[in-house]
This record gives structure tokens, C-alpha cells and sequence, in this order.
């Protein structure tokens, strides 16, 4: 039976124009319409019953004839394995039954599977013979060009560990649901520590083995989770929870084949899960059984289904894409294996002449051209440490707008105590330990393991507010540190992390009444979480259910200039330090990338390295345009302005009289002249930055160019064109999404520390 064939025998439909299977001009196979598809037109309707994965515990007892027999034997004997690997061994069954009855002349290609076979062995037969370059196939030489990305990996091969530890005993205890497959199971097929590829490849690792690393790599890059919007906040959440934890994942048969673009211009498809009186009223179902909810010829009843319908018209010989997620491209290499190709490095002329640094990488997003090499040298010493934010970039266009860098707490901390310490402010180890507790306790730091957190640098959002409200806390003085912590505790939900702002001194309290005006800090203020959005925030969430996320803002760099040129000079620094963890120069990559020569798996490294090396400029760019903004002032003047009208007489005077340097002792905790500052500032080395800011000798020219940089990537039509663009109330269905993937598939919080494989 064909794959067209079976899906309709089963209630589904497919929509007679489009070609499924098309090979297509890369080799890749993809969706593809024969002839125009008007907008809003069915593409493919699935009933759940087709698809493959792990039900809660509700789903199987409703519904029990609707599962193969390894989900029941998971289900009951190992409820806690993860959703992944649970329906990876759900997907290595039914291979295995499938190959194992047409080996004996079985029926199971005719979909009738009592004791052998699969009845869905016509899916299974669609599917590729593994993900080609998922990072599961790379050999350890070849990931170590991935060294200093987010996606770097040491210690033994995870795939073959998981095996070891969580396959094998399975499979043991039930070679009938595994046929074939545990009869090579030596040890030394499961050995850490040996590359993947060899796992994989000629060597005889086991026929187990191999199977799963297989099936890991069809869930990994095929498989698609459940999601919903949230209606206060708008962001995309991902549900479907396992009782025995996790969310569900589901190979969907067919809807799998289509492609993924990060060019909303491309796209054309979108995917929902519609209820059956969701489906019956868009008219989706077919005629009769299953209008009904039950599925032909079985006992199991259709709750639900998944619907691809046409985003747009699709014209003859198009293809169909729809978006796996606004994803980096750490994300899509390790989980699916491939970049957008609309990605890639392009060199062009302009780009190369003109140095600059990035272009959008979808079409119409372009905003004009950059030279970041002035804009560096006006913002003076430090500005000179971020002059080749673009420049080092490449040259060259390359940019995925989805981008993401890490950068580690224990750098922050280094630097920072580096830089006290060179002013001879070293602070005590008590007061580190106490910092960092109370950033935990804040929201700032993941609470459970504060000292392995990872601030997410996004290119849309290059410099997070987590990473500058960590630095600030880090060079606070003990005095000042205490006064925060004390205007935290003691501020309610509504206004804590904007009293908060205000902490360290009372000319920061005005931008905190600012802030707690606005509701979300604005600028200059403290935002308690102010987008609600988890996906920028990295860190984690608050660690305390009654305070909101510390947010510093810039509020306190406003008033104090000294402080704002070390927390400025510390993040340059950290930023640095993150750059240097990657043991070639962004250069070097994009002399790569330029050269012929570096294809394959290689290129797809180097682009993942000089992407994430892109987001750290940008970052590093828009210190120095922090500093800039904090030095001229145009911004926080007109913030100023705004502020002033709003206050009594009184309050201005109150103000005027803590921009004192009364108060400036008070941040440094003691009692300085201004010719002492000077002198400090000189031992912070911070003298030469301040000469050569008073110069501004080239700010004319850095700002039109600024300007521009500004625009790009911050399209707010894009974003909003996220993976899901579904009716009001159904429920949402996609890959990917904003979680990290451990490299066998355990999404987890990319502010959290990876963690292994739960046992059972
Ligand atoms: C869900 S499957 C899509 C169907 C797949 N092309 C096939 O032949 O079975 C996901 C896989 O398709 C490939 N793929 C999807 N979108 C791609 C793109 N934009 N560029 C290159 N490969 C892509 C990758 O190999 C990825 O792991």
C-alpha cells in the first residue's frame, strides 16, 4: 500500500495536487505543489490515530487500540523515560516488526498487524535512511570544529551512552517488541567514548545501535511538539505533559516531508491541531466515519487532527515550507542537521568593499549598509575594543536573525572581580558568594545551579539585560550591594525590581518612580520582566514566586559615570573572554567560509562559530553605543525630559542635589575629591577612555551609520511570524522552539545546565 493510499484508509486526506516525495534541485526530497494551491486550501489532514507517540496515561486508556504494542510495554514498565527516547523506541519497534514480517513474507506491508508487522509500515517506508548530517553521524573530529559553540560536546558520545544505559536493558527485556535487534548488543557496541560515526558506520557496533541512532535521528529532526499561546503575554509555550514528565512528541506521517525556511516570504503552510468538532466545522473531515471520530475499519477513535493548510496561494513547482522555529543555527545543526540554506555566507562586492558586517539574510529585511570601523574608534579606548563588532562578522553577508551566543556566568564573575582587584577593591570572597546567591534569588541566575549559568545573547537582542544587571550587582561595593538587596526584599511584586533600580543610590529612585510609572521599567528603569518573554531572559525565571526578576536597567549608569564606564569596560571584557573560548578568529572563519574548499560538515561548523562570534560583536556594539548614549546623552536626556515634567519642584531639587559628588563618594564608599576620582578613574584605566571620549572626534560619522545598524533585524512583522499562525483556539504544532536540545533530543531551558537522561 502506498503512503497516499494508507493515509486515506486511515481518514486522512491529501491534498491530489501536491507531490509529496519530490526530489528537489539540492537532492533533498520536499513537498511540492503540482499545480496552484489557493490560500487557505487543505494540504494534508491527519487524524492523531495515524500519528506515532506517547500518550498520557488518559490518551492510552480512552483510546488503547489507537497505539502499537512497545507503547503500552513503555507506558506501563517505564512511564519515566523521556518522551523522546519513549518514541524513539516506539519508532525502532515498529521499524523492526515492519522489516522483520516482510522479511518473512508477513503482511505487514498490507497494514494488518495482529502479531508481527506494522501498521505503519507505509509511513515508515517514506522515512530517509538516517538524518545525514544530525550531529548523532559526527565523527569527534569533526564536531571539534564546533569547540566554544553552544553545541560543543565533550566527554563520552552521548548517543552511544543513552544506548548503553537506557536502550539496551529495553531491548533486552523484550526482544518480541525489538526483533533483531538484540542479538549483537556487546558491550563494545555501547563503549563511550567512541565517535558516533564509527557507531554508526562499518564497524560491527550492533544491530541495536544502529537502529537507534536511527530512530533517535528521525524523532530528533522529525518530530513536532504541541504549542500554545499565551494569551496574556503572546508567547509560545509548549504543552503536552507527560505524567512521568516531558512533553509528548509526534512523528506525523506526511506533514514530516515538508521543509523548513526562516524566510517568512518563503513559507506558505501552517500546521494546527483541531479538535473534531474544530475539523467538522472548517469542514475538514471526510464524509461519514470520520465525522464520526472513529477511524476506518478500527476500534480506536479520532479525538483529533493535525491540519496543514495553505498560508498563502502556492504556485505550480512551488515548494511547500512552513518554520521549525525561529531557531539559531546551533539549534537547527543539532537537531535537524542542515542550515537554511538562505543563511549561508554570501560574499558580495558591496559587503566586502564597504566592510560591513551583516546583511539580512531574508529577502526585504535589508535596511542598508554598515561601517561599524568609525563607530568604534568614536567611542573612544573601549569603543576601539568594539570598533570590529561588524567587521570581524566577516565582511561578508551572512546572518541568521535567529542567532544566539552564550556567555557564562563564571566569566562575568572573572572579569568583574579581575577589574576590582586591579583597583585594589578585591572583594572578599564572602561578598562574591552573597552576590551571587541574591542574583539566584532574583530571577537573574538559575537557582538551582546559579554558577552554571549561561546568559543567552540573541542577535535581535544582543545585550540582555540579565548580563548588565549581573555586572552592576558584581561591582557594586559592599554598602551598595546591601542597600539593593534591602530595597528588593522589602519592595511588593508590582514595584520591587524597579525600587530596586534605585538601591544604590537616590538619584537612581527617580528612575524607578519612572519605571514603576510606566509598569515595565523603560529606559533607564528597572523592567520587571518587563516581555515576559523567557526566550530573551536566558537566565531562568525569578527564583522567588513573590519578587519579580531583578532588572537594573541602565538607570544607575545614568547618574554615575564612573560606575558606567566599568560595568561598561567589564562587559566589553566578558564579551572578549566569551570570544576568545573559540580557538579561531572570526576572521579565519570567513576566510573559510570565502574558500571553495570548506564544505560539508565543516562548513556547516564554521558558520554555527561565526554566527554565534556575530551575536558577541553585536553585543560588544552595542556596549559601545551604550556608552555613547550614556556619555552624550540624546536618549536618557530625552528620558530626562520626560521625567522633569512629570515632577515637582521639590523633586528637581532633590535631584539636582544628588548629582553631587557626595554621591559619587558614596558609590565608591568613601570620601573622594574630584581630583581622586580622576586619579581612580586612571588606575581603573579608565583615563585614556576619557580623553579620547572628550575628543569626539568621530561621532558625526558613527551616528547616521548607527542609525542604520539599529534597524536591522528588529522587524517586528517577523517576529510575529512565528512558527505558528493558527486559528484562535486550536492548539498549536511545531518543531523546535526555544529550548536547546542535549544532542539526543532533551529539549531543556537553555538557561539551565544540561542534565543526563532521566532513568526510569
Ligand atoms: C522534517 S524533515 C523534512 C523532510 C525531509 N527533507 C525528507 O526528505 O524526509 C527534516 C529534514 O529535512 C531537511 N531539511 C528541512 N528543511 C531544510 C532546509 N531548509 N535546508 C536543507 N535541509 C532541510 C533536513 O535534513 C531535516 O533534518
Amino acid at each position: 500500500m502506498d503512503f497516499a493510499t494508507w493515509l486515506r484508509s486511515r481518514g486522512g486526506k491529501v491534498n491530489q495536487e501536491l507531490d509529496l516525495f519530490s526530489v528537489l534541485e539540492s537532492g533533498d526530497r520536499g513537498v511540492v505543489a503540482r499545480r496552484q494551491i489557493a490560500e487557505g486550501e487543505l494540504l494534508l489532514l491527519l487524524p492523531i490515530t495515524c500519528a506515532l507517540y506517547i500518550p498520557t496515561n488518559e490518551e492510552l486508556a480512552k483510546n488503547p487500540a489507537a497505539f502499537p504494542p512497545a507503547v503500552h510495554y513503555l507506558r506501563e514498565q517505564h512511564p519515566g523515560l523521556s518522551p523522546f527516547l519513549a518514541t524513539s523506541l516506539v519508532l525502532m519497534s515498529e521499524l523492526a516488526r515492519a522489516a522483520t514480517a516482510s522479511s518473512e513474507g508477513g503482511a505487514a506491508a498490507a497494514g494488518a498487524a495482529a502479531g508481527g508487522g506494522s501498521e505503519w509500515a507505509p509511513y515508515l517506508a517514506t522515512l530517509p535512511a538516517d538524518c545525514p548530517d544530525c550531529l548523532l553521524y559526527w565523527s569527534s573530529e569533526e564536531k571539534e570544529e564546533l569547540a566554544g559553540t553552544a553545541i560543543s560536546e565533550s566527554g563520552p558520545d552521548p548517543a552511544s551512552d543513552v544506548f548503553r544505559r537506557h536502550v539496551a536493558p529495553v531491548l533486552a527485556a523484550r526482544p518480541d517488541l525489538w526483533p533483531g535487534l538484540t542479538q549483537q548488543q556487546q558491550p563494545a557496541a555501547a563503549a563511550g567514548g567512541k565517535g558516533v560515526k564509527a557507531a554508526a558506520g562499518g564497524e560491527d557496533q550492533g544491530a541495536g545501535l544502529r537502529a537507534f541512532l536511527r530512530a533517535a535521528a528521525m524523532v530528533q529532526s522529525r518530530a513536532f511538539h504541541l504549542e500554545a499561546e499565551n494569551w496574556v503575554s503572546g508567547a509560545k509555550e509548549v504543552v503536552s505533559e507527560l505524567e512521568g514528565g516531558g512533553t509528548q512528541v509526534f512523528l506525523l506521517p506526511g506533514i514530516d516531508m515538508i521543509n523548513h525556511s526562516h524566510n517568512p516570504v518563503r513559507r506558505n503552510a501552517r500546521l494546527d491541531r483541531l479538535n473534531v468538532a474544530q475539523a467538522a466545522a472548517a469542514e475538514l473531515l471526510p464524509g461519514g466515519e470520520g465525522a464520526e471520530g472513529k477511524e476506518k475499519g478500527k476500534g480506536a477513535a479520532v479525538e483529533a487532527y493535525f491540519v496543514m493548510r495553505a498560508d498563502k496561494p502556492i504556485a505550480a513547482g512551488e515548494e511547500v515550507l512552513h518554520t521549525y522555529g525561529n531557531l539559531s543555527d546551533a539549534q537547527l545543526l543539532q537537531t535537524y542537521g542542515f542550515l537554511d540554506s538562505q543563511d549561508d555566507f554570501r560574499t558580495t562586492t558591496t559587503a566586502a568593499a564597504t566592510g560591513s558586517s551583516q546583511e539580512p539574510a531574508e529577502e526585504g529585511k535589508g535596511k542598508g549598509k554598515k561601517g561599524t570601523k568609525k563607530q568604534g574608534k568614536a567611542a573612544g579606548k573601549a569603543g576601539a575594543a568594539g570598533a570590529d563588532a561588524g567587521a570581524a562578522a566577516g565582511g561578508g553577508g551572512y546572518r541568521n536573525l535567529y542567532n544566539a551566543a552564550l556567555v557564562a556566568w563564571s566569566a562575568v564573575e572573572e572579569v568583574c572581580s579581575g577589574l576590582l582587584r586591579s583597583m585594589d577593591q578585591k572583594p572578599p570572597a564572602s561578598l562574591q558568594r552573597a552576590k551571587r546567591d541574591f542574583l539566584a534569588a532574583a530571577g537573574v541566575l538559575q537557582p538551582a545551579a546559579p554558577q552554571d549559568t549561561q546568559f543567552v545573547l540573541l542577535a535581535r537582542e544582543p545585550l540582555p539585560d540579565e548580563l548588565t544587571t549581573a555586572v552592576q550587582v558584581l561591582l557594586m561595593t559592599k554598602e551598595e550591594f546591601q542597600e539593593l538587596k534591602r530595597e528588593y526584599g522589602s519592595a511588593d511584586a508590582g514595584t520591587s525590581a524597579a525600587a530596586a533600580a534605585g538601591a544604590a543610590g537616590k538619584k537612581g529612585q527617580k528612575a524607578s518612580q519612572a519605571a514603576a510609572k510606566s509598569g515595565k521599567g523603560g529606559k533607564g528603569g528597572a523592567a520587571a520582566s518587563g516581555s515576559g518573554k523567557a526566550e530573551g531572559a536566558g537566565a531562568g525565571g525569578s527564583g522567588d514566586a513573590k519578587l519579580p526578576k531583578l532588572s537594573l536597567g541602565t538607570a544607575l549608569l545614568e547618574e554615575d559615570e564612573d560606575f558606567a564606564e566599568m560595568v561598561c569596560i567589564a562587559t566589553l571584557q566578558v564579551l572578549e573572554a566569551s570570544l576568545d573560548r573559540y580557538p579561531t578568529a572570526a576572521k579565519e572563519d570567513v576566510r573559510m567560509l570565502r574558500s571553495a574548499d570548506c564544505t560539508g560538515r565543516q562548513r556547516l561548523a564554521v558558520r554555527v562559530r561565526l554566527g554565534e562570534k556575530d551575536v558577541l560583536q553585536l553585543a560588544k556594539k552595542a556596549v559601545v553605543e551604550l556608552m555613547r548614549k550614556l556619555r552624550d546623552g540624546p536618549a536618557a536626556g530625552k528620558d530626562k525630559d520626560a521625567d522633569m515634567e512629570e515632577k515637582s519642584d521639590e523633586e528637581e531639587e532633590a535631584e539636582e542635589s544628588e548629582d553631587s559628588e557626595e554621591e559619587g563618594k558614596k558609590r565608591r564608599g568613601g570620601a573622594e575629591s574630584g581630583g581622586k576620582r580622576a586619579a581612580k578613574k586612571q588606575r581603573r584605566g579608565l583615563g585614556a577612555a576619557e580623553s579620547e571620549e572628550g575628543s569626539g572626534s568621530d561621532d558625526e560619522d558613527s551616528e547616521d551609520e548607527e542609525d542604520e545598524d539599529e534597524g536591522e533585524g528588529s522587524s517586528d512583522d517577523e517576529e510575529d511570524d512565528g512558527l505558528l499562525m493558527g486559528s484562535d483556539d486550536s492548539e498549536k504544532v511545531g518543531y523546535g522552539g526555544e529550548d536547546f536540545d542535549d544532542g539526543i533530543g532533551e529539549a531543556h531551558d537553555r538557561g539551565k545546565a544540561h542534565e543526563a537522561p532521566k532513568d526510569d
